[in-house]
């Protein structure tokens, strides 16, 4: 058996913890069978990487490995797409294809958030799983696959079950070895490793020291119970690690990275809980606005002197500070060089780059705001995407569609 250590190692987890080493050991076990595995956890516990595990170190290993999120596939299409269809079979079925029960052929697929399958692909996924048989939407050729399936829920099965929302039947079929990923709040001893590495890894990517927790902020963090597990406090490590100036974390600077934290930390701006978000919001957004009415004015005055001024030279020193601010500030951001020079003759392909900059800016601060909104709405419902998703306005697909997009 491949050694626990090498394994976490080659597939990227962090923890010591008692029950995750159980659960890796488990997963060490049962790879080179071909026996269905269910995964079972809360959201953002990891489970992704058991299916990894299990694939690589069996026999399939050279074939091919499917991941599908049944929680993301229109009902509508996910026959289709897990087991393919004829030319013809319904509207814009323009041609055969393939669906990933045969692509997978002699490999293995993992069928993440399996209770959110609808009850007539049940049915067809448990044929497969009795005697390796599929057909095609609008076929009634028979078809043989050899697959090994690795499913992954965080709902409870039993109740799924006793709502008839998930076969019993298949439910057996898919879990004869059942492996439980424990919440982070059960593994305490790895929260810090955890928290430790998530910071150095951003400390890395966005190029500034390490932030690091004072002692009654580390202690803080040991006693949160975090609905959104492992995925929450990556989220929270990145957030600290882009937003706080100060490297040095202070209990009361952690606590509001911390949704619902019932702590007794005096609030830094109104009272705790969602209130407190939308009162530190609030405060951003003057922030915000402040900053931009100073850096108006600034352009104001900048573009004024050059209209007034036509020599370059001169406004460029009588502005000096001011352009050494933006000249910082927009290198700060790994913006072109080029925007922020003066030309001192009209360059027509200068000014091109100059608009093209800001639209992919703005595009790209677009989506920050989308992700920033699903993380407040998610944090808010305590990671409950139905109520994040009506919050939102979009549908339950929709949100988990991005969650895995933005792997928030
Ligand atoms: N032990 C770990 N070490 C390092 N990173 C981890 C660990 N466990 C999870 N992560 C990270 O946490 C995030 C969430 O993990 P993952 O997507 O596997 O969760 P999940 O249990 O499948 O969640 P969901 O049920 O919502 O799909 C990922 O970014 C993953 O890399």
């Amino acid at each position: 058996m491949e050694n626990l250590q090498a394994i976490k190692q080659r597939f990227g987890i962090i923890g010591n913890d008692l029950l995750l080493n159980r659960a890796i050991e488990k997963s060490i076990r049962v790879a080179p069978t071909d026996i269905s595995v269910l995964v079972a956890g809360e959201s953002g516990v990891g489970k992704e990487s058991i299916p990894k595990i299990i694939h690589q170190l069996s026999h399939r290993k050279h074939a091919k490995y499917i991941a599908v999120n049944c929680g993301a596939i229109p009902e509508g299409t996910i026959d289709s797409e897990l087991f393919g269809h004829e030319k013809g079979s319904f509207t814009g079925a323009t041609q055969d294809r393939k669906g990933y029960f045969e692509v997978a052929d002699g490999g293995t697929i993992f069928l993440d958030e399996v209770g959110e399958l609808p009850l007539t692909t049940q049915v067809r996924l448990l044929r497969v799983l009795e005697n390796g048989e599929f057909i095609k939407v609008g076929s009634s050729k028979v078809q043989k696959t050899d697959v090994r399936i690795v499913a992954a829920t965080n709902v409870n099965m039993q109740e799924a079950i006793a709502k008839e929302k998930f076969r019993e039947d298949l439910y057996y079929r898919l879990s004869t070895i059942e492996i439980h990923l424990p919440a982070l709040r059960d593994r305490k001893d790895d929260i810090h490793l955890l928290f430790r590495k998530f910071a150095a890894d951003f400390a890395q990517k966005y190029r500034m020291p390490t932030i690091r927790l004072e002692e009654n902020a580390a202690n803080l963090l040991l006693n949160y119970r975090f609905p959104g597990n492992i995925r929450q406090l990556r989220n929270i490590a990145e957030q600290i690690s882009v937003v706080e100036e100060n490297r040095m974390i202070s209990a009361e600077k952690l606590s509001q990275y911390l949704p619902n934290h019932q702590g007794n930390l005096p609030a830094v701006i109104g009272g705790t809980g969602a209130s407190n978000d939308f009162a530190t919001e609030r405060d951003i957004m003057y922030k915000i606005l402040f900053d931009m009415r100073n850096d108006i004015n600034d352009l104001k005055k900048l573009t004024l002197d050059i209209m007034q001024n036509g020599n370059i030279e001169k406004v460029q020193e009588e502005n000096h500070q001011l352009l050494e601010k933006i000249y910082e500030e927009q290198t700060k951001e790994s913006a072109p060089v080029e925007v922020l020079q003066i030309p001192s003759v009209p360059n027509t392909q200068s000014n091109y780059d100059f608009v093209e900059t800001i639209e992919e800016q703005e595009s790209l601060s677009l989506q920050d705001k989308e992700i920033e909104m699903i993380k407040k709405s998610l944090e808010k419902n305590n990671n409950k995407r139905k109520l994040a998703a009506k919050e939102l306005g979009i549908s339950e697909r929709t949100l988990y569609r991005k969650i895995k997009q933005y792997d928030l």
